[in-house]
């Protein structure tokens, strides 16, 4: 018998989440029926989306998020003991597991897929810039946005998990990029480091004459990742038939109640702007042809990635709160 333990949401989230909303479960696991693997946890991930599905989801429920696993024993030959697993488990240690066919634009309950082949690169990568955040800037940029060489694009959350590849993919594809960051730090490392055209500390800055100074000839492409009156600035200085991107909203996850901010419809309207939602399992379908293209970008060094590494299964909550308050650079990850 395996003992295994998980984080379980007790309580719903009020405003900031509290270690008191979760309880560290232990539990005995059954033996292995046909078809099912038993994985050790070796990374978790930790994304805004806990936070912003948290309201959604009847509670008690157990803590989802995209794990990486390694085999320890099989009851399915496809999956032989050794092999690295990506489940969407989330915050257990040891769990048993048997694919799944997951519809697509459904949440992923249960989705279970072999780690891609990373060509030697860190599994880690695999909950991050060759997992569901890497896809999310792959396939919310390029097909939502449509960039064109020598167009502005700008994304907001700019140093994190899938801000981070939107602005080196805008690159690649011949764009001139501005990112929002929250820190002078992360604004140096998006220049310096991921070749940034400029980066903006939006906890500094006054965001309308920045963006206008950085970006005088308006803009073209906007990756959204946090909503709110930063949003409703960077699309007011929008080009005709501008294209947005809405990814996220970080900025109010937190927020008891939803923010004002100024209105959009004139910029719309008179910028006939396409402004689109999504969700990324709308392209569960074709993600093993993103994970091919991030690794390739990856192998090549035109698409650089960060990890903030949390170590231990205890700090999966530190980890979680250390990311919504801005602490990471690149992917939040944490090893088992
Ligand atoms: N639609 C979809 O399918 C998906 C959407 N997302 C969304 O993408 C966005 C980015 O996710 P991800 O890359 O994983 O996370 P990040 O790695 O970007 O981490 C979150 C970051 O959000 C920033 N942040 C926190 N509070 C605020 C605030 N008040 N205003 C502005 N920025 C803030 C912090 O950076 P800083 O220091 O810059 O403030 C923090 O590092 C989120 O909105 C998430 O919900 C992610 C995956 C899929
Ligand atoms: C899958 C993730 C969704 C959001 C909104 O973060």
């Amino acid at each position: 018998m395996v003992k295994a333990k998980k984080w379980v949401v007790k309580k719903y989230f009020d405003g900031v989440p509290k270690k008191s909303d979760f309880e560290i479960v232990e539990y005995e696991l059954p033996s292995l029926k046909d078809g099912e693997i038993l994985l050790k946890t070796e990374w978790i991930s930790v994304d805004p989306y806990l936070r912003a599905y948290n309201k959604n989801l009847p509670i008690p429920y157990d803590q989802f998020s995209f794990q990486v696993g390694v085999v320890q024993e099989t009851k399915n030959p496809k999956y032989p003991v050794g092999t690295k697993v990506v489940t969407h488990e989330g915050w257990c240690d040891y769990v048993i597991v048997k694919e799944t066919q997951i519809e697509i634009g459904q949440f992923p309950k249960g989705l279970t897929y072999k780690l891609p082949d990373l060509q030697g690169l860190s599994p880690s990568l695999g909950v991050g810039a060759v997992g569901m955040p890497g896809v999310t800037a792959y396939f919310g940029f390029l097909e939502l946005c449509q960039p064109k060489a020598g167009e502005t694009v700008v994304v907001t959350g700019a140093a994190g998990a899938v801000g981070s590849l939107v602005g080196q993919i805008a690159k690649i594809k011949g764009c001139k990029v501005i990112g929002f960051a929250g820190s002078d730090e992360k604004c140096q490392w998006l220049e310096k480091e991921l070749g940034f055209d400029k980066a903006l500390n939006y906890k500094k800055v006054d965001a309308q004459s920045a963006l206008k100074a950085a970006a005088p000839q308006g803009v073209d492409c906007y990756f959204d990742n946090v909503g709110g009156e930063l949003s409703s600035v960077i699309i007011g200085q929008m080009n005709i038939r501008g294209r947005v991107a809405v990814c996220g909203s970080i900025s109010a996850y937190n927020d008891k109640q939803l923010p004002k901010a100024t209105i959009l419809q004139p910029s719309i309207v008179f910028k006939e702007l396409r402004i689109e939602g999504f969700i990324v399992w709308r392209w569960l379908g074709r993600w093993s042809e993103g994970f091919t293209q991030l690794v390739s970008w990856i192998k090549s060094g035109q698409l650089k990635t960060a990890e903030h590494t949390t170590v231990g299964f205890d700090k999966l909550f530190d980890a979680f709160i250390g990311m919504l308050a801005g602490e990471n650079t690149g992917k939040a990850v944490v090893q088992v």
